[in-house]
């Protein structure tokens, strides 16, 4: 059976990065998915602006949604401080297996901890069953059109807090216009729109920050 682009993707890192070396694992699926396989990991260019975001939170309890190879879970998982922790979900099982494989290779396991299955399913979970009390720092990069609903529900929740910060992907190519619209209408959010680039193209993309004003 042959491989899965992902598999393609882990195995260069498994040949070609630095075990327990979180930059050199980021670096080198820049290299592979900018010279041989396009994949929508978030990039350099948007994971400079990911990773301001994150130091700039300096976030105790942070949630990724979409984990995909991940990539972002050990961007962010690199620049968490003691005793900060990532909970990072992915719903498809088998870029789930990939990105456990990813996280554990940088060497962020104990930072970061991936759950498999849909955000709606797991968002309600997050209190009780993952023992948290709100959320610093949410990283948006799943299905584009559940960027507004999970925003919701982690309201309904009661797991946002004054001054949480959430960070949302591509709202421009693949877009999330109704989220964008969702929050900036809000009076509950104060937002910050930065332009970039869609991962390893010259195509217009952009993230938006959406602070929890409470
Ligand atoms: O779809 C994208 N990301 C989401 C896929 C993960 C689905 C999940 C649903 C779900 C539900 N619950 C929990 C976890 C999860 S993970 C995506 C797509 C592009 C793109 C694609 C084609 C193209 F030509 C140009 C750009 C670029 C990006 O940066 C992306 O992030
Ligand atoms: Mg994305």
């Amino acid at each position: 059976m042959n491989q899965s682009k992902e598999q393609r993707i882990l195995n260069f890192v498994l040949q070609n990065a630095v075990r327990g070396d979180p930059r050199s694992v980021v670096d080198t699926i820049d290299r592979y998915c900018s010279q041989k396989e396009w994949a929508m990991n978030v990039g350099n260019e948007k994971g400079l602006i990911l990773d301001k975001t994150v130091e700039e939170a300096s976030p105790s309890v942070a949630l990724e949604l979409g984990s995909y190879c991940g990539y972002s879970a050990v961007r962010i998982g690199r620049l968490l401080k003691a005793g900060a922790r990532l909970l990072t979900v992915e719903f498809n099982p088998q870029f789930a297996a990939i990105a456990k494989q990813m996280i554990e290779f940088a060497g962020v396991q104990d930072k970061v901890k991936l759950l498999e299955g849909p955000s709606e399913e797991i968002i309600p979970q997050l209190k009780k069953k993952y023992e948290v009390d709100t959320l610093d720092f949410v990283f948006l990069d799943h299905w584009k059109d559940r960027y507004t609903p999970d925003t919701i529900l982690l309201q309904e929740c009661n797991l946002l807090r004054k001054g949480s910060v959430l960070l949302a992907d591509n709202v421009i190519f693949p877009g999330a216009p109704e989220f964008l619209n969702y929050v900036r209408k809000s009076p509950h959010f104060q937002c910050t729109n930065y332009p970039s680039h869609l991962e390893y193209m010259e195509v217009e993309d952009a993230m938006e920050k959406a602070v929890f004003l409470g």
